[in-house]
């Protein structure tokens, strides 16, 4: 029999290229931070995991991964008593401000434990979380506003400016040409709110069959977003996070049918109570990377399910690891009822052999093989994690970037 406990675990911080991206809290730098989590077993086999590339999530797995040496990759119990005995349940204000460390951190050991099980055993994740059930897995185009290139470029990217509505087309297009996506989702909080509902009704006009959708990351305040609702209703399957916390966005769904949905304010199940209790969002974007993983992910579905809540993905800046574990998560879960999210069109780097995974028609099938199916291309990990090493930060920070451009700009949430 296979001896599958851990003799190792390894995490290598990578940076890989990233458009200039526009949202609410700024713009994004030219290296999106990632890491590639590495749990190996007594018998040689390497499970691989993707993770956020902050400090607080590199140094919190470096600190388990002794505690987790000589446990068995099938045990999870032991992995989260392990963890939680090594670190405290930190909030580490990344991103949305509401990440749990050690959710982040089990998280992205969980998924290299799963992968080095099916590789060790012959079998594919999804299988080992459930079973498929779906052939291929939708997500939807990540549209964003954003600048032609970053500062220090001398031309535009393929991409160009993204400003006005005719631009919007102009990206939503590419994107629906080169990947088949279906449903439009819109990064918004960034210009005016007025503006950015001309882009979805340019959108709309364009893709008159599309389902569209609009996510300000709270950038709207209550007010506003009451103002916006009639425009917004029947045109949108769903509001993101339009404005801040649960109060807030619970105000806003009282006044519309159209479902609010969030990956800002409820991303513990500690929030889950509360949510139901105020009827706030009705659509939950779960994610493996900060929900503490594929079995996590696999019971947070299923609460939803439970509860009537709609459920679909969210996204980060991420490579093929984290793609092909969403794809493999989103395949097991029965009740998916939006096409997910990814930034995946956006990235030009990857870090697993054969390039990136495929959309067809919008869709990612499960690359074959056992465990997640894929394999770590150890030449471009050592050239990413020079680029780690190169880029001259360790931590995202979107508004900095921005004030290159806009030295007057300010961070507000809510803005508008
Ligand atoms: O609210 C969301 O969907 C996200 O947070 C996704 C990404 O973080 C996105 O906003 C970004 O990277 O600019
Ligand atoms: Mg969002």
């Amino acid at each position: 029999m296979a001896d599958t406990r851990i003799a190792d675990i390894r995490i290598t911080p990578i940076a890989f290229y990233d458009p200039p991206l526009l949202n609410n809290a700024g713009c994004h730098q030219p290296f999106a931070l990632r890491s590639i989590i590495e749990v190996e077993t007594e018998d040689g086999v390497i499970g691989l995991g993707e993770s956020y590339g902050n400090s607080m999530t590199i140094d919190g797995v470096r600190a388990v991964a002794e505690a987790c040496r000589g446990l068995d990759v099938t045990d999870l119990n032991g992995l989260w008593a392990r963890i939680n005995a090594t670190l405290t349940d930190q909030v580490d204000g990344y991103n949305t401000g509401a990440g749990r460390l050690v959710l982040r951190v089990g998280g992205a050991i969980e998924v290299a434990m799963w992968d080095a099980f099916g590789k060790a055993t012959g079998r594919r994740v999804v299988d080992l979380l459930g079973g498929q059930v779906r052939d291929a897995v939708p997500f939807s185009a990540y549209l964003f506003y954003k600048f032609g290139q970053h500062q220090h470029e001398s031309g535009p990217d393929v991409w160009g400016e993204v400003l006005t509505p005719e631009q919007l087309v102009d990206e939503a297009r590419r994107m629906v040409d080169l990947h088949g996506f279906k449903a439009l989702k819109l990064k918004a909080g960034v210009l005016e709110p007025e503006a950015e509902i001309a882009g979805l009704r340019a959108l709309r006009d364009a893709f008159p069959d599309a389902p569209l959708r609009i996510d300000p990351n709270g950038g709207w305040t209550v007010e506003t977003t009451l103002k916006l609702l009639p425009q917004l209703d029947g045109l949108v399957e769903y509001l993101e996070d339009p404005t801040v916390g649960l109060e807030g966005n619970a105000r806003v769904q009282a006044a519309t049918d159209t479902p609010l949905a969030t990956n800002m304010y409820v991303v513990h199940p500690s929030h889950l109570p509360p949510n139901m209790a105020q009827d706030a969002f009705r659509v939950i974007l779960s994610d493996h990377h900060y929900w503490g993983g594929l079995q996590a992910s696999r019971e947070l579905a299923r609460v939803c399910e439970i509860w009537g809540l709609g459920l679909s993905m969210h996204s980060n800046s991420h490579l093929g690891i984290s793609l092909a574990a969403m794809a493999h998560l989103a395949a097991a879960t029965p009740n998916l009822t939006y096409d997910c999210d990814s930034h995946s069109p956006w990235q030009t780097d990857e870090v697993i052999e054969g390039g990136k995974l495929p959309f067809r028609g919008g869709k990612v099938t499960l690359p074959e093989g056992p465990g997640l199916g894929v394999t770590l291309d150890r030449s471009e990990l050592a050239r990413l994690h020079q680029n780690y090493l190169d880029c001259g930060f360790t931590e995202r920070d979107d508004a900095t970037e921005m004030k290159k451009y806009q030295p007057d700009w300010e961070f507000a949430r809510p803005k508008f």
